[in-house]
């Protein structure tokens, strides 16, 4: 099964001098603490501090669960260790466990949003460690142990799980058993076996190999295939040394006493022990298609590499993120505490870990959407024996894994907060990581209750055939696929993608009984602009989007996508022949720029190169309701490179003029200019000019000119942090939106909700 090219590592490892480097430069660590509120005013001052916070104290003093309103407890983890066991580097105390503490805080935010705040614990002595954290329960929302060795953490993590109200879960423990676990389901179902017959032995008899064997008896494993093996060899029932009552709780009835001969014949191993535990001809007598989890870090028991040179037929994971199938703790903390403090869970209990493996098993099936694909430098994993698992850059994992947790916490009752729609929380979920998702979740609800037909005039590409199956599936209506048959065919077959399903239909142009009546159509409108009724058949017969521009205008769908083949301008004349501008309204494009928690609307950034005042004054307005439609109150700047006359200089010219325009035409919405993005953008900047009429810093900016606003939306993109989206466009009489050239999967379901949006408000 495995080949050079899959069990090759997906990328050069880093040097250790990178490593160094990466950690050192700039502020040294990787973590710093950023208020939420801005404290900026003596009011500020305040609110924040004495006299104001006052009032959530004495609020809270009455009633505790109130802290989850007014202090940051509900959000709050702390990763906790004495770095008895760093990764399977063994015991290096707690000082030098304290980058890889910071990396679990990191990884927290990073996946899930969950703030985090490492904390290290200088004692080897069970009870002071147990008595440092027990009382830390006020801070924090949930406590995550980390590297803190077998046998102790079981006695640490048990106590403290009686003392504390809120979770506490030892993430080499249950986190690597979740992920194992989901791992193991797949790499079964693979090799078509099952949890009754299966031989498996695991190397590590340490917290993460306990915890793995214990859950995966509690999913149905029969436990009298399992051998345990420690430094002193086989878990035999009767053996004294080395021995604790949790080992002894797995001790199987054998005459096995080595690794070497357990390994005989056996399914499956895991590796939880240490580098290089397990020699090539231990691998070389299992049973065939083996299935081999070397899950020690940061160097796994044996190798892909070295695997592949033993034989060919394994299915083979390890720790590391350079290699293909990591089963590693990191796809499951972020998530699991997300689904548990968003219900205030008082615990993360069995019932949330089988939910969690089962969901994670399951996304590794479905089809992978381009986000993915980038996280794998571009190849699209299939289900299959490289690809059991999903990534952990998965976009996919954020709305996947909490809801799963938080359900099962409701069901099995240790919930203290109900979520009552779990739909509506997926998308909250999504929100949490992607700008975009937010911005657009108003937009995905609405036309989810007004599911619409949307024609994807590239039907033949494959990342518009994966958007229009998103689009189906997330329920925002019917996607038309337009193309032809053969090439159709072709790509979803190459792609492994299939057609057949509901919300999906095919049209094909060259055999559809609706040319006659768009070729008519196309004609009476191109007549006099110099086209003959041939070349109007011809652009019907031919182009998609004239075709799916027209199915759009005699109503035989509701909106249309396209753009990804062509560039922006072609695709939009080719539309524009079909579809006029919408009564009062002119035909601009919009982007959006996304940061958290703010949406700034910029225009136009697609069809007109250099306003004239007036265009500009219309730009302004069709952007205004963009901004209104999105749920904005619009404060629009008209932006040159002068601010109210200063510096002087003919340019800002048309700009100051636009600004007297919309005051003539007495328009609803906030507006001034000309001013600077700073001006527009900075609240002090604006209070230096006290006549400016904008009540707030700016949310629509209206560009001088497009490459103003090409360089500029560009520019934040790349070096600003913030997601842009569009061009998005505005104004024309039948929805239509589209994409940029070569765009991904997600950014055209996107595009495709809201052109269903537009269609449907
Ligand atoms: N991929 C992942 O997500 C995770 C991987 N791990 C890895 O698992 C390993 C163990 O971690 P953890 O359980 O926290 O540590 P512990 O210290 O709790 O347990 C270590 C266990 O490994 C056993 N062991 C050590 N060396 C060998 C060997 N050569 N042969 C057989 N057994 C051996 C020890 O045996 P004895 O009892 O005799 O001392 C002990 O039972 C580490 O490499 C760690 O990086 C851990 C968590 C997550
Ligand atoms: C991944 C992890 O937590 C470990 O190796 O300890
Ligand atoms: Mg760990």
């Amino acid at each position: 099964m495995a080949s050079e090219k899959t069990t090759g590592r997906t990328k050069v490892s880093v040097t250790e001098q990178e490593a160094l480097d990466f950690h050192s430069q700039g502020r040294p660590g990787k973590l710093e603490i950023t208020p939420t509120k801005a404290m900026a005013t003596q009011r500020d001052l305040s609110l924040a501090y004495s006299p104001g916070v006052a009032v959530p104290v004495k609020a809270i003093a009455a009633d505790p669960a109130t802290a989850y309103d007014y202090t940051t407890r509900g959000n709050m983890v702390a990763v906790i260790s004495n770095g008895t066991a760093i990764l399977g580097l063994g015991n290096l105390g707690a000082l030098a466990s304290k980058p890889v503490m910071e990396g679990k805080s990191v990884l927290f935010k990073r996946f899930a949003d969950v703030d985090s705040i490492d904390i290290e614990v200088d004692t080897e002595n069970v009870d002071e460690f147990i008595n440092c954290v027990r009382y830390l329960g006020p801070s924090f929302g949930g406590i995550n142990l980390e590297d803190i060795k077998a046998p102790d953490c079981f006695i640490i993590e048990s106590r403290l799980r009686e003392l504390m109200d809120i979770p506490v879960f030892h993430d080499d423990q249950h986190g690597t058993a979740i992920i194992a676990a989901a791992g193991l389901i797949n790499a079964l179902e693979l090799t078509g076996r099952d949890f009754k017959t299966t031989k498996l032995v695991c190397n590590g008899a340490g917290a993460a190999a306990i915890a793995c064997i214990e859950l995966i008896k509690a999913m149905g494993f029969n436990g009298e295939n399992i051998i345990l093996c420690d430094t002193k060899g086989v878990i035999y029932q009767g053996r004294t040394e080395g021995m604790n009552q949790w080992k002894s709780a797995h001790a199987v009835k054998t005459d096995r006493r080595s690794l070497r001969e357990a390994m005989v014949g056996a399914d499956v191993v895991f590796g939880l022990s240490q580098k290089g535990a397990f020699a090539a001809d231990m691998i070389a007598s299992m049973a065939p298609n083996p299935i081999i989890f070397a899950m020690a870090n940061p160097d796994p028991e044996i190798t892909p590499e070295e695997v592949a040179e033993i034989r060919s037929d394994a299915i083979m994971a390890t720790g590391r993120s350079d290699y293909p199938n990591q089963v590693n703790n990191v796809l499951g903390f972020p998530y699991i505490f997300r689904g548990a403090l968003d219900v205030r869970a008082s615990q993360i209990n069995d019932a949330m870990k089988i939910a969690a493996a089962e969901a994670l098993a399951n996304l590794a099936r479905e089809d992978v959407p381009d986000d993915v694909a980038a996280a794998y430098q571009g190849q699209r994993p299939r289900f299959g024996p490289q690809y059991i698992i999903p990534v952990p850059f998965d976009p996919r994992l954020i709305s996947a894994i909490p809801v799963a947790v938080a359900k099962a916490a409701m069901d099995s009752g240790v919930a203290r907060k109900a979520i009552e729609d779990l739909g509506s929380y997926a998308h909250e979920l999504s929100a949490r990581r992607d700008p975009i998702a937010a911005a657009t979740q108003r937009i995905y609800e609405h036309v989810r209750s007004h599911p619409k037909r949307v024609v994807f005039a590239e039907g033949e590409e494959e990342q518009v055939m994966r958007a229009a199956i998103s689009f189906a599936n997330q329920g925002l209506g019917t996607a038309i696929l337009l193309g032809r048959d053969e090439p159709l065919k072709a790509t979803a077959e190459r792609a492994g993608i299939d057609l057949d399903r509901p919300g999906i239909e095919v049209v094909n142009a060259r055999v559809s009984t609706r040319v006659e009546a768009y070729t008519e159509y196309l004609y009476a409108r191109l007549q006099r602009k110099g086209y003959l009724h041939r070349d109007a058949q011809r652009l019907i017969n031919t182009d998609r989007n004239h075709f799916a521009a027209c199915m759009v205008a005699l109503g035989d769908a509701d909106a249309m996508v396209t753009g990804t083949t062509r560039n922006y301008s072609t695709a939009l004349e080719d539309v524009r022949r079909c579809i006029d501008t919408a009564p009062g309204h002119r035909v601009i494009g919009v982007s959006l720029a996304l940061a958290r928690g703010r949406t700034i609307v910029v225009a136009d950034t697609a069809v007109h190169d250099m306003p004239t005042a007036d265009e500009l004054a219309d730009i302004a307005e069709e952007a205004a309701g963009v901004a209104h439609r999105l749920g904005l109150e619009p404060r629009v700047a008209l932006l040159a490179y002068s601010t109210f006359g200063h510096p002087t200089g003919e340019r800002s010219e048309r700009v100051r003029e636009a600004v007297k325009i919309l005051d003539r035409r007495g328009v609803s919405f906030e507006y001034d200019g000309e001013m600077g993005a700073d001006v527009a953008l900075n609240s002090h900047r604006m209070e230096q000019y006290p006549f400016c009429r904008l009540s707030g810093t700016a949310n629509v900016l209206v560009m001088p000119a497009i490459h103003s606003a090409a360089i500029s939306t560009r520019m934040l993109q790349e070096l600003g942090g913030l997601t842009v989206m569009g061009p998005l466009l505005i104004g024309l009489e039948k929805s239509v939106q589209i994409a940029q050239m070569g765009a991904k999967d997600s950014d055209i379901v996107n595009m495709a909700a809201i052109a269903a949006y537009n269609a449907a408000v």
